[in-house]
Formats: structure tokens, C-alpha cells, sequence
């Protein structure tokens, strides 16, 4: 590269880089600049001369900077082999920082590449926005100004000493890391994340977004960031998949930086600096992933999490606990812990956020006393009876400073109005009561940091994704399985959720799909919880090819809130949700992040009223509302679609229904049946009596009353011998292995399942005479 008289540091324009860096490519090594006269040493950058730069009034106090600075007479060197960058500068403010040799070490070292072209400086023309993203300490924000980066000169960043102590020291790490962030490379997956700038982040977390492929902020998070930034209690709303996850922990993680960056926290044993309160195991390991990729992109030394959920070891749980800087947890597990001693609630008084995540469910579901047990310790003054050590000296070490915590409350359903519209009249009325109060509840609990907390809710009309669509099939109530067979067939390559109101039903559903050839698995929560995990796991698989692999869940309303599984595109209702938040949940599962999906009711006739009852509920909103955020179907003036199925066709697929139904059962019943028997045995063991199994149940049978049906089908399922059931087995594959005529077009149905791409083609040829046939006309929900 050609020595220049005057050189300047470069524009953080990472792709103007890119391109400079294949042509040095072209060469042998990229050589480092050579310094010309005077003699240079090599400087940090922050110790570099630089000049204020006068700036137009225009300007002043853009989004958080106030002055720009700039550098002369800087040589830029890449060490190639290390990747290493160093400035050589004949002048430095700060001759202690002089570095003598050349390249920079260690994490002093700034970054940068030396690209070996000069930079004429910042042309009159440039704007406020521009300026502000070439301000911003990102490479990724400077992607987007390419263009204008050649009539830069090389600036740097001083921010505003603000509220917030985060923007001071945020504004030391800014040349630095914005030079750092010019040595690498954007991959496929990288975005830009210009459209971030206005948020005032760090670069760390530019970058980490960066990686994640995040190019832009979801509305929740550009509404609720910038608030919790600026220190404010905040209750989010936002529809389901919409990036809330992401709206506190940005937030969380920019706190743990500033604090990282002031040695304030260290890697011992610490308070820890975020609470946040999970209604299921399941989310807590979810929220857990959604951190931790958050803050493993570039980020040494990221904030350490410990997730602390009913089902694994507690010790484990504990340990984590001593140096974690998030610490996530269920109501249950958590209160165990806390109660549990060992300074446990000292350092949790100590949080500076605490997050209340699907709040709503939180305090409606039975996790009702823990929370309140765990929200009256977090407030409590410190206990002077704890007479365990560990606790005391804990209690020296964690003294209670003055009250800086912050709340955050975040939901999909969560609207003070509409909470009590959506929550049902629930047959017990427990539900119904705690769900009405609950932002009462939670107001009076809570000991919010302002008398005020702020409420974001970024789509009062429609708490659905506007990408999904809902449907309707209406069945007599035995018929269910048949026709969720059907729908599962017309999707067998795809990722379903199928919830139920009972785990009797996961139970019992489960077996049965998996016996008609279906790659079935269940969730609900008498499973034990690495079964749990297993399940989920099973379920987000992916083929060798990479492409989601075709899976179905079959679950309980455990699965209903936060988990955000990728690519689930259909979401069926076996059972009609009990609250019409559940089905907002429920069906927020699908058509995540700006993705399409269905949600499919299957409906009884004794559930039509009820799902009347949720579509007022439901779309209320939207049906006052003429507005942009309604969903497509709404605009075209219906919510839920009911789908017409051509019954005659489905009613071919009865025979192997019932039958696997009937395996499923038989299975079930014979479980049922060792489990009670080992029960009364041991039961009479004790007793020291004796127990005969046909006797007992001579006498039970003598019983009628409620249930007594489903008892004799158990009793008839019982007697079934090893030979019956593999009779029905071979029936069974014999009748899967069948053709189904589907009439008309004389197209069938073969083997364990369907050959899909057979009914494309047959739809594509046929046209209603295809695939439409079979299952009759859906358009309108996106199943074609
Ligand atoms: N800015 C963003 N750009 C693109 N995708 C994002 C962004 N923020 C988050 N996501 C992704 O969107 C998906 C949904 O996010 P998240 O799970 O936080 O949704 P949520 O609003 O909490 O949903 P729910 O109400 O169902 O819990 C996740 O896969 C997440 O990685």
C-alpha cells in the first residue's frame, strides 16, 4: 500500500472493507502500512489525538452524541498472522499508553483493517441519521453506509453523560470495539443491523445481533428497550412470536456489560443482577437458549446463567446459583431454593431486574403462592433470624444498597381490559377470579421502582400474529381422532402441535397416532422432565439435510405459553382451550417472527357455542377495528374458517382409526391395570392380608354408576391376550398398507402413511378433483 502523508482510520464500513480485502487477497499477505516520517509509535486508540469536530446545530444532542472527534496522521497496521490491528501515530494525548513495537497486544489491542485507502473526510452533506449510524459503534450499523464512507473522515464517538450510567461507559468501549468489528467478516447469516442504531447499544450486542441474523428491532423491542435503557418499570404487550424474550434480555445484557466494563462484576461467587420468573420448565430452558445465544457472539466472558427448574438436581441448581448473573427459574424450584438458606433471598434482593415473563399464567395457574412468597422475600428487610452463617456473611456481602430494581412484566395477554374479557368463565371460578385481579394483583405486589410503570402494548387490536390463519372442523365428538388423523395426514410434512384440555389425552392420543404411523411425541407435566426435554428435542429435530424434520407434539397447556419452536406451521385445538388467552397461546405457537401458520379447531357439538364464545372474545378488538394490524383473514371479513371436509372420503380412514385407537386403549388399559395391581398388592403386604386381583375386581364390578362404561371397555381391553394384540397389530398394518379409495379420482392412500406428493400431483392435475377431494375445500388457511 502506498504511503500516505495524511492517513486516517477507517470508516467502520464493514462492506466497503469486504471488498478492498478480496483485492488484498489478490496479493501475496497483506502488508502492514509503513509508517513514513515523523517516527511512529503504536497507541491505543483512545489515546490517540484527537480533535473535536465542530458540528451543525442541526446536530446537536443527536440521539445521545454530542460532539464527534477525529484523528490525523494515524497509520493503521494488521499483523496477519494474529489478525492483530495497531495504530502508529507520531502523537498520542496519553504518552503512558504509548506502546513501543508495534503491534498491540492482548485486549488492548484495536482492531481494524488496513485496507490501505485514504479518507477525504466527511463531505458537508452528511446527515443527522447517517452521522449517527457512523457514530454508532458497529461495523454492522455502517454496512448500510458504503456509499457515503469514502467522504467520511474517521470519527469517534462522545455520548451524552446521561441517566443512565451505561451510555458513559458504553461511549469508552465505542472506538475500540468499532475498530475491533472491522476485522471481521460478515458470514451468511450476518445482518446488517443499521436499523438498531436509534437503540444506543453497545457493540457487543450490535455484533451479537448481528449474528443471530437480527437486522432490525421487532416493534416490542424498539418500544420497550429504549425505556428499560432509561431505567423505567415496564409492562410489554405484545403479540405472541413478536421477540419479548429478546425486549428484556437486550436490556439485561447491556446492564451486565456496563458493569462488566467497571469491574463492578466479577466471575466469583456474586448477586446475581437478573431474576426472571418462568410459568414452565420448558420456557425457563427456552429463555435460557435465547440469552445464551444472545451473549455467546463475541462476547468473552458473557453473563453466566443458572436456570433453575423442578425435575433436575437441586444441588446442581445451587452451585450455578453462587455465580450467576441471570438467574431463571419456576415459581415452584425457585422458592425451594430460596427457602432453602444459604443467602439465597440476600442475594436475590440484590437483582436489578426482576422479569415477570407470561405474567398472566404466572399468577392463574397454581404457581399463585409461590410467586407471592417469592415477591415478599425479594421485598423483605434482611431476616434477623437467619442464624445460618454462610447466610450472614452472605448478608455483609450483598448489604441491601437503596432500591434500584427494575420490573418487567411481559406478555402476549396481558391488557388490564382485555385480561378480564379473555378470562373466561372458568367452571371452578378460581381461575377466572386470580386471572381478573391479576394486574391488580401484581401492582399491589410488585414494589415497582416508579409509582408508574410504563405499559407498552405494541398491538392493542389484534393479539394474534397476523400471519396465521384459523379454521374449524366440526365432528361428532368420537370422531375427533379421525379427523385430526385426516388433518395430520394432509400436513404429514410438517411440524404440528396438538394440544389437549387433559394428559389423559396426551396419554391416550399419543399411542394412537404413532400406531397409524405418525412420528408422534407427548409433553404434559406428569412426565418426568428429561422426558420432557427429550420430547421437545425430538420434536425440533432437523434431517440430515438441515430442513425441519416432519413432527408432531402432542401436549398439554404446558406447551401452550413462550415456547418458540421453529417452524411449526400448524397448530390443532383437539380439545377446545378452556380461556380464550389459552387459544391465543396455544395458537401463538405457529406463525412465529413474522412466519404464516394455521390454527385448527377440532370441534364437538357440544363445543360450537363455546367457540362462538371465543371468536367474540378473541377478535373483539379486531372486529371494531379497521385497521392495519388485523389479521388477512379479518380483512376479508371472517376469523375462523370452518372447513368444509368431504366426510365420506375421511370416513375411509375409520377402520385403521379404530382399530389403533383400540391398540392404544388395550395398552393403556394393561399399564392401568399392572400399576393398580402392584399398588393393592404392596398396599395389602403391609396390612398383612391377603390380596386376590380377581376377587377384587368381582367386587369393584359389582359398582355402577359414572364411568362405569369406560371401566368395562378397560376391563374388556385387560383381557386381551399377547396373541390378540399382535392379531390386531398385523390387522392394522395389513389395513395401513391398503388403499384407500377416495373415490372420484380412483387416487389412493398406501402404507403406514399417505404419499403426499401423490395428492400434490393429484391436486395439481385433478384440480378440485385433487388433494381438494379428499379433504375437502380449505382454502383460506394456507393447507393446499
Ligand atoms: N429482532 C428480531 N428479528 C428477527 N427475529 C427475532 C428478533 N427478535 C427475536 N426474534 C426471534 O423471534 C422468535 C420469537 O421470539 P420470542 O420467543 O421472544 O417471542 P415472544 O414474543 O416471547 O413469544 P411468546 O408470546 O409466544 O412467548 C424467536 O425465534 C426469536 O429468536
Amino acid at each position: 500500500m502506498a504511503a500516505q502523508d495524511k492517513k486516517r482510520m477507517l470508516p467502520a464500513s464493514i462492506a466497503a472493507m469486504r471488498s478492498r480485502k478480496r483485492q488484498k487477497l489478490d496479493g501475496p499477505v497483506s502488508r502492514p502500512v509503513v509508517p513514513t516520517q515523523p517516527a511512529k509509535t503504536s497507541v491505543r486508540s483512545d489515546a490517540l489525538a484527537w480533535k473535536d469536530v465542530s458540528l451543525p446545530d442541526r446536530l446537536e444532542n443527536y440521539e445521545g452524541f454530542f460532539g464527534l472527534e477525529e484523528i490525523d496522521d494515524v497509520d493503521v497496521m494488521k499483523d496477519d498472522s494474529t489478525g492483530k490491528v495497531s495504530f502508529l501515530s507520531s502523537k498520542s494525548t496519553h504518552p503512558a499508553q504509548v506502546q513501543p513495537g508495534g503491534i498491540t497486544s492482548g485486549d488492548e489491542a484495536e482492531h481494524c483493517d488496513d485496507d490501505g485507502e485514504e479518507w477525504s473526510g466527511f463531505g458537508d452533506a452528511t446527515q443527522g441519521p447517517a452521522m449517527a449510524a457512523v457514530l454508532a459503534p458497529s461495523s454492522k450499523l455502517s454496512a448500510a453506509l458504503e456509499k457515503p464512507a469514502k467522504q467520511r473522515k474517521p470519527t469517534k464517538a462522545i455520548e451524552l453523560p446521561k441517566h443512565n450510567e451505561k451510555h458513559k461507559i458504553a461511549s469508552t468501549k465505542d472506538s475500540s470495539a468499532a475498530f475491533e468489528i472491522l476485522t471481521e467478516e460478515l458470514t451468511a447469516k450476518e445482518a446488517d443491523v443499521y436499523a438498531w442504531r436509534g437503540l444506543n447499544l453497545s457493540p457487543d450486542t450490535l455484533s451479537s445481533l448481528s449474528r443471530l441474523g437480527f437486522a432490525k428491532p421487532t416493534p416490542i423491542q424498539r418500544s420497550a428497550i429504549p425505556d428499560i435503557l432509561a431505567g423505567h418499570d415496564v409492562i410489554g404487550k405484545a403479540s405472541t412470536g413478536s421477540g419479548k424474550t429478546l425486549a428484556f434480555g437486550i436490556p439485561i445484557l447491556e446492564r451486565f456489560l456496563e458493569l462488566r466494563s467497571t469491574s463492578q462484576h466479577s466471575n466469583g461467587a456474586k448477586a446475581p443482577l437478573a431474576l426472571i420468573l418462568s410459568p414452565t420448565r420448558e420456557l425457563a430452558h427456552q429463555l435460557d437458549k435465547h440469552l445464551t445465544a444472545l451473549c455467546s457472539y463475541g462476547l468473552e466472558d458473557g453473563p453466566s446463567i443458572a436456570t433453575l427448574t423442578g425435575g433436575l438436581s437441586m444441588q446442581k441448581q445451587e452451585r450455578l446459583l453462587k455465580y450467576a448473573d441471570v438467574v431463571i427459574g419456576t415459581p415452584g424450584r425457585l422458592w425451594e431454593v430460596m427457602s432453602a438458606g444459604q443467602g439465597t433471598i440476600k442475594a436475590l434482593q440484590q437483582i436489578q431486574f426482576l422479569v415477570v415473563d407470561e405474567a398472566d399464567r404466572l399468577l392463574s395457574e397454581g404457581h399463585f403462592k409461590e410467586v407471592e412468597e417469592i415477591l415478599n422475600a425479594l421485598e423483605r428487610e434482611a431476616d434477623t433470624n437467619d442464624d445460618n452463617e454462610e447466610a450472614k456473611e452472605e448478608q455483609v456481602a450483598f448489604s441491601p444498597g437503596e432500591h434500584t430494581r427494575q420490573t418487567l412484566i411481559f406478555s402476549a395477554t396481558f391488557d388490564r381490559g382485555l385480561q378480564r374479557k379473555l378470562a373466561g368463565k372458568g367452571k371452578s371460578g378460581g381461575e377466572l377470579k386470580i386471572n381478573k385481579d391479576s394486574m391488580e394483583y401484581l401492582l399491589a405486589k410488585i414494589k415497582f421502582r416508579e409509582e408508574k410503570p410504563k405499559f407498552v402494548d405494541v398491538n392493542p387490536i389484534n393479539q394474534l400474529a397476523t400471519g396465521l390463519k384459523e379454521g374449524l372442523i366440526e365432528c361428532s365428538g368420537p370422531e375427533k381422532d379421525l379427523y385430526l388423523y385426516a388433518l395430520l395426514l394432509l400436513h404429514r410434512n410438517t411440524r404440528a402441535l396438538v394440544f389437549t384440555n387433559s394428559i389423559d389425552a396426551v396419554r391416550r392420543i399419543t399411542p394412537l397416532l404413532q400406531n397409524l404411523g405418525l412420528p408422534a411425541v407427548a409433553l404434559h407435566s406428569g412426565m418426568m422432565q428429561k422426558a420432557r426435554l427429550r420430547s421437545i428435542e425430538r420434536f425440533t429435530q432437523t434431517s440430515n439435510s438441515g430442513k425441519p424434520s416432519s413432527s408432531i407434539l402432542v401436549a398439554t397447556d404446558v406447551a401452550a405459553r413462550g415456547l418458540d419452536i421453529p417452524n411449526v406451521k400448524l397448530v390443532i385445538h383437539y380439545h377446545l382451550p378452556r380461556a380464550a388467552d389459552t387459544y391465543v397461546h396455544r395458537s401463538g405457537r405457529t406463525a412465529r417472527a413474522g412466519q404464516q401458520g394455521s390454527s385448527i379447531l377440532i370441534c364437538g357439538p357440544e363445543e360450537v357455542a363455546g367457540v362462538r364464545r371465543l371468536v367474540a372474545k378473541v377478535h373483539a378488538h379486531s372486529a371494531a377495528a379497521d385497521e392495519e394490524s388485523v389479521s388477512e383473514a379479518a380483512k376479508q371479513g371472517y376469523y375462523i374458517r370452518t372447513l368444509d371436509i368431504d366426510r365420506r372420503i375421511v370416513s375411509r380412514l375409520k377402520p385403521r382409526t379404530v382399530l389403533a385407537k383400540k391398540l392404544a386403549d388395550t395398552v393403556i388399559a394393561k399399564e392401568k391395570a399392572h400399576k393398580a395391581d402392584e399398588l393393592f398388592r404392596s398396599a395389602a403386604e403391609e396390612l398383612g392380608v391377603d390380596y386376590d386381583s380377581e376377587e377384587f375386581e368381582k367386587t369393584d364390578n359389582g359398582r355402577r354408576g359414572r364411568g362405569s362404561k369406560r371401566k368395562a371397555n378397560e376391563r374388556e381391553a385387560r383381557e386381551f391376550t399377547k396373541a390378540d394384540v399382535g392379531a390386531m397389530r398385523a390387522e392394522l398394518r395389513a389395513l395401513l398398507a391398503q388403499r384407500v379409495n377416495v373415490g372420484v379420482s380412483e387416487k389412493y392412500l398406501t402404507s403406514g402413511g399417505v404419499d403426499v406428493e401423490e395428492l400434490l400431483r393429484q391436486k395439481e392435475e385433478g384440480g378440485d378433483k385433487g388433494s381438494g377431494q379428499f379433504l375437502g375445500r380449505v382454502e383460506g388457511l394456507g393447507i393446499e
